[in-house]
C-alpha cells in the first residue's frame, strides 16, 4: 500500500517577492531584477546548490554548528533548506530536532541570529506584559509574511519543561521551531503557514535570569491564575485572527500541560503533544512489541519510571488500548500499571498528597509495602515492560537491565527509555542489547545508532519512540478535514494506523516503528486514517473530505473502536496535498517578473 507521494505545487502560495534562490536565478531574471553582476556567473540547478550546502553542513565541526548553519539556510533559502532536509532526513533530524535542538535551546540566547525581520521572523515571542496587545502582535506578524500565507498550524510553548532539560524560559523557542520543521519534512505542511510561538512568561531558572545575554523577560514565572488568564488572552487572540488554526501545546510543565488541555480541548482545535502525541506513538510501538514479546497483552505488568505529562499520557493511552482492543475491563487494565516517581512507587497510602494527574494510577493493593526507588519496585512488580519517562540519565543501569532480562527469561523484555535528549535517556540501545542477551524489544525517544551483535554480525536497528511519527500527520489530517476538536478516539486511530504502517521487511526484522526514511509515506497513511476517523465521528467540517470518505469507506470501524484504516482514494488525495520543495527554479519564480 505504499503511496506515491505526489505533491502540491510549491508556488501555490503567492509571495510578495520572488523567493531567494541565489545562484539558481536564471540570466533573464537577473536582468529583470537588476541583479546582473551581483551574483556569481554560474547558473546552477537546485541539486548543485544542494550538494554545496551538504558539503558545508558536513564540514561543520559540531552538531551545534550544524544547527546554526541549518537555521541560517532556512532563513535565507527555504526551498534549499527543505531539499537538504528531505534528502538527508535520517542525518539531519537529530540536528534540527532531538538531541541537538536541546542544546540549541540551552544556547538559544547566545546563538540567536543577527538577521533583521522579515528573515529573522521565526515566529511570535509574546511577553507576559504584552498579552493585552496580542492583536497588535498578530497584526505585526501578518504584515511580515507573504500575502495568502496565514498560519494554519502552530506549536506553542512557554519553555517551562523543555525536553528533559527543565525550565529554559524564552530559550524554549527552539522547540516549536524544530517541531514545525518536522511538520513540513514529515507530513508536507506548508512551511510558510507554520507559526512557532513562545510565551515569554519569565523563568524560574536562575541561570537564565543571571545570564546577561538572555533574551527573555527577566522575572520569575507567574502564579497559576495569572498564567491561565494570560494564555486565555493569547489563545483567544490567535483563534480570532486565524479561525480553525491547529494548535499544538508543547513542553509546558506537567500541571499546566494537563490544565491547558482540560481547559481547551473541547473549545478549539488543539492537542498536547507530550500527553497525547507521546501516548499515541508509544501505543503504536507497544502494539508491535506485544506481538513479539511472547506474553499475552492481558498478562503484561508495566512499570513506568516517571509520572509526568508523558508517563501518564502514555499509560492512559495503553489503558484505552487494553480496554478497546483486548476487552479488558478498565479497573483490571489499570491494575496492570505501576509508576515510580522521585519518591518511589505511587501508592494511595504513601503519605504525600499526590498531584491530580497521578491519582488515577495510584496503587491501592500494596498493603504496607512502599518501594522507595526503581530497584525495589523492580523486585516488587516483576515487570514485563519497563518504560522510562523520568529524565534520569542511565536510570536503567546494568543491574536494572540484567534483572529485566532474568525476570523475563520466558519472554522478551520490553524496555523503552524514552526521555529526551540523549543526555537524559534512561539507557542506550547498546546497553539494552548487551545486558539482555540481545533479547530486548527496544524504543528510545532520541535515535541511537544501530547495534551489531558481536557473535553473529547481525545488525539490529533500534526503534525511535518519538512523537514525531504522529504529530505531523495529526496536523496534516486536521488541516485537511478540519475537525472541530481532537478526541481520544482520533488519537487512538492514529496509533492503530501507525502500527499498521510497518512494511513486511520491518516486521520480519522485528522492528517496532517504520524507518525514518519512510516517514513521508507513513505520515500520509496516518493522516488518511485520521481523516476517515474524523468523518466517522462527525467531527470533520470540510465537505470535500466528508464526501470523499463517504464515497470511499475504509472499514467497519466505529467511533468507539477505531482501527486506523483508510481507503486508497483518500490516501491518494492526502498525498496530493503535501507540500514539497521545488525541483526547479521555474516552479518558484513567476514567469513575468
Ligand atoms: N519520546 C518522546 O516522544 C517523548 C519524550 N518525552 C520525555 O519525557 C521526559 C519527561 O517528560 P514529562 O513527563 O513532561 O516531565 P516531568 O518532569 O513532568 O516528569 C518527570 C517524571 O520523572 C520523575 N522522576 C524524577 N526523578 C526521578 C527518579 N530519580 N526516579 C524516578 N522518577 C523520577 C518525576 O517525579 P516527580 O513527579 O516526583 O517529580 C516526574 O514524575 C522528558 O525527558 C521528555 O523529553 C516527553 C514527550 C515525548
Ligand atoms: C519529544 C518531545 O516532545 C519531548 O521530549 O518533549
Ligand atoms: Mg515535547
Amino acid at each position: 500500500m505504499a503511496p506515491a507521494i505526489k505533491t502540491t505545487s510549491p508556488a501555490s502560495t503567492p509571495a510578495k517577492k520572488p523567493l531567494n534562490v541565489g545562484t539558481a536565478l536564471p540570466y533573464e531574471a537577473r536582468t529583470a531584477l537588476h541583479l546582473k553582476g551581483l551574483v556569481p556567473s554560474a547558473v546552477e540547478d537546485f541539486s548543485a546548490q544542494e550538494a554545496r550546502a551538504y558539503e558545508q553542513l558536513r564540514n561543520k565541526g559540531t552538531d551545534l554548528e550544524k544547527y546554526i548553519f541549518l537555521s541560517w539556510l532556512r532563513n535565507t533559502n527555504l526551498n534549499l533548506f527543505y531539499r537538504l532536509v528531505l534528502g538527508n532526513l535520517k542525518e539531519i533530524a537529530p540536528i534540527i530536532y532531538t538531541p541537538t535542538v536541546g542544546q540549541a535551546c540551552q544556547e538559544f540566547s547566545h546563538i540567536y541570529p543577527f538577521l533583521a525581520p522579515p528573515n529573522s521572523v521565526d515566529g511570535l515571542y509574546i511577553p507576559l506584559n504584552e498579552v493585552d496587545n496580542i492583536d497588535e502582535i498578530i497584526q505585526n506578524y501578518r504584515a511580515s509574511i507573504p500575502e495568502g500565507s496565514e498560519p494554519e498550524t502552530t506549536v506553542i510553548t512557554d519553555g517551562s519543561r523543555i525536553l528533559g532539560l527543565g525550565d529554559l524560559g524564552m530559550n524554549g523557542m527552539g522547540i516549536p521551531v524544530g517541531k514545525l520543521q518536522l511538520y513540513v519534512a514529515a507530513a508536507g505542511l506548508d512551511p510558510r503557514r507554520c507559526l512557532p510561538i513562545v510565551l515569554d512568561f519569565g523563568t524560574d531558572n536562575p541561570k537564565y535570569l543571571e545570564d546577561p545575554l538572555y533574551l527573555g523577560i527577566r522575572q520569575k514565572r507567574p502564579e497559576d491564575a495569572e498564567f491561565y488568564a494570560a494564555t486565555e488572552k493569547v489563545l483567544n487572540g490567535l483563534t480570532k485572527a486565524f479561525p480553525g488554526i491547529f494548535i499544538q501545546f508543547e513542553d509546558f510543565n506537567t500541571p499546566h500541560a494537563f490544565g491547558l488541555l482540560d481547559q481547551w480541548r473541547d473549545r478549539i482545535l488543539c492537542f498536547n503533544d507530550d500527553i497525547q502525541g507521546t501516548g499515541s506513538v508509544i501505543l503504536a510501538g507497544f502494539i508491535s512489541a506485544i506481538k513479539l514479546a511472547g506474553i499475552p497483552a492481558k498478562d503484561q505488568r508495566i512499570l513506568f519510571v516517571g509520572a509526568g505529562s508523558a508517563g501518564v499520557g502514555v499509560a492512559k493511552q495503553l489503558v484505552d488500548y487494553l480496554v478497546i482492543e483486548h476487552k479488558i475491563p478498565e479497573e483490571q487494565a489499570k491494575a496492570m500499571f505501576w509508576f515510580v516517581d522521585s519518591r518511589g512507587v505511587i501508592t494511595a497510602n504513601r503519605g504525600d498528597t499526590l498531584a491530580e494527574h497521578k491519582v488515577y494510577f495510584a496503587r491501592h493493593d500494596n498493603g504496607d509495602t512502599q518501594c522507595k526507588n526503581l530497584e525495589e519496585a523492580l523486585e516488587y512488580v516483576k515487570p514485563t515492560a519497563l518504560i522510562g519517562l523520568s529524565t534520569i540519565y542511565k536510570a536503567f543501569n546494568e543491574h536494572i537491565l540484567t534483572r529485566m532480562n532474568e525476570l523475563n527469561s520466558d519472554a522478551r523484555p520490553i524496555i523503552f527509555p524514552l526521555s529526551n535528549p540523549k543526555t537524559k535517556a534512561e539507557c542506550t540501545f547498546e546497553e539494552a542489547m548487551r545486558f539482555t542477551n540481545n533479547r530486548v524489544l527496544f524504543a528510545s525517544g532520541t535515535a541511537f545508532p544501530e547495534y551489531t551483535i558481536p557473535e553473529t554480525g547481525e545488525v539490529r536497528v533500534p526503534g525511535q519512540g518519538n512523537n514525531m511519527y504522529v504529530f505531523p500527520p495529526i496536523g496534516l489530517g486536521a488541516k485537511l478535514a478540519k475537525p472541530t476538536r481532537i478526541t481520544d478516539s482520533l488519537i487512538f486511530a492514529v496509533s492503530k494506523a501507525l502500527s499498521n504502517t510497518l512494511n513486511s521487511e520491518e516486521i520480519a526484522r522485528g522492528e517496532l516503528y517504520p524507518r525514518i526514511e519512510r516517514i513521508r509515506e507513513t505520515s500520509a497513511q496516518v493522516a488518511a486514517a485520521f481523516i476517515h476517523q474524523a468523518v466517522r465521528e462527525g467531527l470533520a467540517q470540510d465537505q470535500f473530505w466528508i464526501d470523499l470518505v463517504a464515497a470511499n469507506p475504509a472499514s467497519s470501524a466505529t467511533s468507539a473502536t477505531p482501527d486506523g484504516t483508510y481507503s486508497q482514494r483518500v490516501l491518494d488525495e492526502v498525498c496530493k496535498n503535501m507540500w514539497a520543495p521545488a525541483d526547479s527554479v521555474s516552479q518558484l519564480i513567476p514567469t513575468k517578473l
